[in-house]
């Protein structure tokens, strides 16, 4: 109860006057059979009734009209309780730590938003409704009952706590069997999404019963759940439906038995029994609304675990900042690093003390075996996570001094994952700066080397890339990224090189790209091809978390030895001969 209290915070003025409205239309009904027995009992009587009958009907209009203006806003209540809390989940999870984003499976997440706030926004515009004029239309009749025949009311009230003790009984399964259906809904969702997301590996492995298996005991166990809550409540519903007609029928025999023996009224009886009836509804949608609200409670936990999820902060709390060399702004290279140590969990390294810098316009090559953590250092520069010692300088201020806002703009990042979200090309490249011209986008259409790709697409720029960029190849969807990330005019670019071949006109593209990118920022490239690392100002080696050289190509092949077994082959590919795609690897892009 104090959960569902909490969530109508901000729309308590709508709760209040859907309340006295839907208290006014309760008296108004209450009033009903009140009248009624005067009617009766004046006609029994042989006096005038016609007033009481017009005023009957002004009762039953006006009753009418309150309960659904009441009930609307209630719903609506509901409506907007159910948005608030969509609104706070969509903002905590974009704005979600790394850490906890990798923890958590996306599908789960997504069923919160969608599959928990339904199931809660039933609870909160349905359930409240019902128990908050179930309550009171009960707490009325009862009252009146009381008013008109105590006895009779002591035998209904005796009936219904019996029935209140059963419908008790059964919430806390009820809760548990919701909180498990929920759960199992969100894994249903997680996994239909692993499987769909990598459909191509799916069916190439054959592996549509193995998946469809996996998702189908996630059905299996959300039916098993679903069936255990409709169990309970089906135990709850004849218990407070015979309570109410055991009630009803008492009412009847034992009333009618003293209109007989003692000469008691037969308005009263009629009322009495009009009261008793107004109890039946209102009691069942009580405890109807109870069950639910266990029902939806399930999905409120839910629905609050994910809001308490750590988020990353706009600006991170101030951390001690070591001692930095005083460098003026114009000398400062556009990135630095200084001892960075970082874990993704503790006691396990991924770097150890990495210092280098990215002077502003230059090319910085990373190479490293696989592992030795150029992808790790890649999200520090992000700050999608912080370091546990040392400190990354952007123009030499240190990292923890800037918001994260402040930071990001500063860079752009090009990933191996080369994202591209369902739109058309035009959307994709102005994803980082939606209100780019023409005229700028045509100029990094043209620097990523794009042209071709928009000439051929049916409608340009204007074409829709399907999901995942279904519709590009892997090359041409590194340039689309390329050219999302150089239009927010980054002073450092992250550029991590495909690792998987890509045809002469990619490769081309690609060098090309990279030679004319001097001009426009600095770039720090993950490289995974010889022709970038000989051409870069300068090349950082880094091995299990330690930088171990630095230099020029020509220097580090006779100085690093790690660096010769990388150029020599292992590690480092040449360019794609220029006379075209190689025959024997195709490229599909669904297969990256
Ligand atoms: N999110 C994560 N949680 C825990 N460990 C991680 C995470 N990401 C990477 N690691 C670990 O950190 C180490 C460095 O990984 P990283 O991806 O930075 O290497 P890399 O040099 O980029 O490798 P590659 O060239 O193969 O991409 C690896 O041992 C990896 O298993």
């Amino acid at each position: 109860m104090a959960a569902l209290y909490r969530l109508t915070a901000g729309h308590r003025d709508a709760v209040v006057l859907a309340t006295v409205l839907t208290l006014v239309g309760s008296a108004l009904g209450l009033a009903q059979p009140w009248l009624a027995r005067e009617v009766i009992d004046r006609g029994g009587t042989g006096g005038p009734y016609w007033t009481g009958l017009l005023l009957l009907a002004a009762l039953f209009l006006g009753e009418a009209v309150t309960g659904a203006v009441g009930r609307f806003l209630l719903e609506r209540t509901g409506e907007g309780v159910i948005r608030g809390l969509r609104h706070g989940l969509v903002g905590r999870f974009l704005r979600l730590e790394m850490r906890e984003f990798h923890r958590h499976r996306s599908g789960d997440l997504t069923s919160r938003v969608t599959a928990d706030t339904t199931l809660l926004r039933e609870v909160v515009s349905q359930a409240l409704v019902d128990l908050l004029t179930g309550v009171l239309v009960a707490a009325g009749a009862i009252a009146l009952m009381g008013w008109i025949d105590p006895l009779l009311l002591l035998l209904v009230t005796l009936t219904v706590l019996l029935a209140a003790g059963v419908v008790t009984s059964l919430l806390r399964g009820i809760r548990a069997a919701s909180v498990q259906m929920q759960g199992a809904v969100g894994a249903v969702a997680a996994d239909l999404e692993r499987a769909l997301g990598a459909l191509p590996m799916v069916r190439v492995h054959q592996a549509e019963e193995r998946e469809a298996a996996r998702i189908g005991e996630r059905i299996d166990s959300a039916y098993r759940s679903g069936v255990r809550t409709a169990r309970l409540a089906a135990v709850m519903s004849p218990a407070v439906e015979l309570a109410v007609q055991g009630s009803f029928l008492l009412v009847l025999v034992i009333g009618g038995l003293r209109v007989h023996s003692d000469g008691a009224s037969l308005g009263d009886l009629v009322a009495f029994l009009l009261y008793a009836s107004y109890l039946v509804l209102p009691l069942s949608s009580v405890f109807r609304a109870i069950g639910l609200i266990q029902r939806g409670m399930g999905a409120h936990e839910r629905i609050q675990q994910a809001l308490a999820l750590p988020a990353e902060p706009a600006s991170p709390p101030a951390r001690p900042v070591p001692a930095v060399p005083a460098v003026t702004a114009r000398d400062a290279p556009v990135l630095a690093l200084r001892d960075v140590h970082f874990a993704y969990r503790p006691g396990l390294p991924v770097l150890r003390g990495v210092s280098f810098a990215v002077p502003d316009h230059q090319q910085v090559a990373l190479v490293g075996p696989s592992g030795a953590g150029k992808s790790t250092l890649f999200s520090l520069v992000a700050r999608f996570y912080e370091p546990d010692e040392g400190t990354v300088l952007f123009g030499g201020r240190p990292a923890a001094e800037l918001t994260l806002g402040e930071c990001r703009s500063r860079i752009a990042v090009v990933d191996q994952n080369a994202h591209v979200v369902h739109g058309t090309l035009r959307d994709n490249i102005a994803y980082g700066a939606p209100g780019a011209s023409d005229a700028e986008i045509r100029r990094v259409v043209e620097l990523a080397r794009l042209e071709e790709v928009v000439r051929r697409l049916d409608g340009g720029l204007s074409a829709v890339i399907g999901e995942r960029g279904g519709t590009l190849s892997g090359g041409e969807r590194q340039r689309v990224a390329l050219a999302r990330a150089l239009l927010t005019g980054p002073a450092l670019l992250l550029l991590d090189e495909p690792t998987s071949h890509l045809d002469a006109v990619n490769e081309a593209a690609l060098t090309g790209v990279l030679k004319d990118l001097a001009a426009e920022c600095a770039v720090l490239v993950i490289a995974h091809r010889l022709s970038t690392v000989q051409h870069a100002d300068r090349i950082v080696v880094l091995e299990q978390g330690r930088v171990t050289a630095t230099g020029r190509h020509e220097d580090l092949l006779l100085a690093s030895p790690t660096y010769r077994r990388l150029a020599a082959g292992q590690m480092l590919r040449p360019a794609a001969p220029a006379e075209g795609p190689r025959a024997t690897e195709p490229q599909d892009p669904s297969f990256d």
